[in-house]
């Protein structure tokens, strides 16, 4: 693929400045109870792919976090210490053409009954290019108009909320 690394960094330079939606999300699961009515086929986070260009997941060692292989289904993500999953999101996947693939996930309750009594925790990390920023398709095509970051995220919660 042509990726250029330089257009790729200046597309992130604004992170931490403001008119940028990167964002730290601190996510925590509370725990299940064998009283817990817990519903058949319940979830702990529904299936979902995130928007922007790349998230880092941080997670703890309880598990279920799983992502789909396209053709083989939803495999679990088996957390491996000081080690960070990297998921492709939306906008990358729109901005390579779909060479990248948006990685689609979610979070399972786990099935050992005592993990199920622990609480977890783990942080994401939505890496997202500032909001003026021309998203076009880096292959030269017009698979995607072009669209800044910023009126693609405002689509994409427009459609959400
Ligand atoms: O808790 C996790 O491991 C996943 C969180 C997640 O996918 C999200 O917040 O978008
Ligand atoms: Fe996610």
């Amino acid at each position: 693929m042509n990726l250029d690394k330089s257009h790729m960094r200046v597309a992130h330079e604004c992170i931490g400045m403001g008119n940028n939606a990167t964002t730290l999300r601190s996510l925590y699961y509370p725990p299940l109870t064998p009283e817990s009515p817990i519903k058949p086929g319940q979830i702990r986070l529904g299936e979902h792919s995130d928007y922007g260009t790349i998230t880092l997941l941080f997670q703890d060692e309880i598990g279920g976090l799983e992502v789909e292989i396209p053709g083989h289904g939803f495999v679990p993500v088996t957390p491996i210490p000081e080690t960070v999953v990297v998921n492709i999101g939306d906008l990358m996947q729109r901005w390579t053409s779909d060479a990248l693939v948006a990685t689609k996930h979610r979070v399972l309750i786990p099935e050992v009954e005592l993990k199920k009594q622990l609480h977890r925790q783990s942080v994401a990390f939505f890496v997202h290019p500032y909001d003026e920023f021309l998203i076009k398709c880096i292959d030269g095509s017009d698979k995607y108009e072009p669209v800044t970051s910023g009126d693609y995220l405002k689509q994409r919660f427009g459609v959400t909320y």
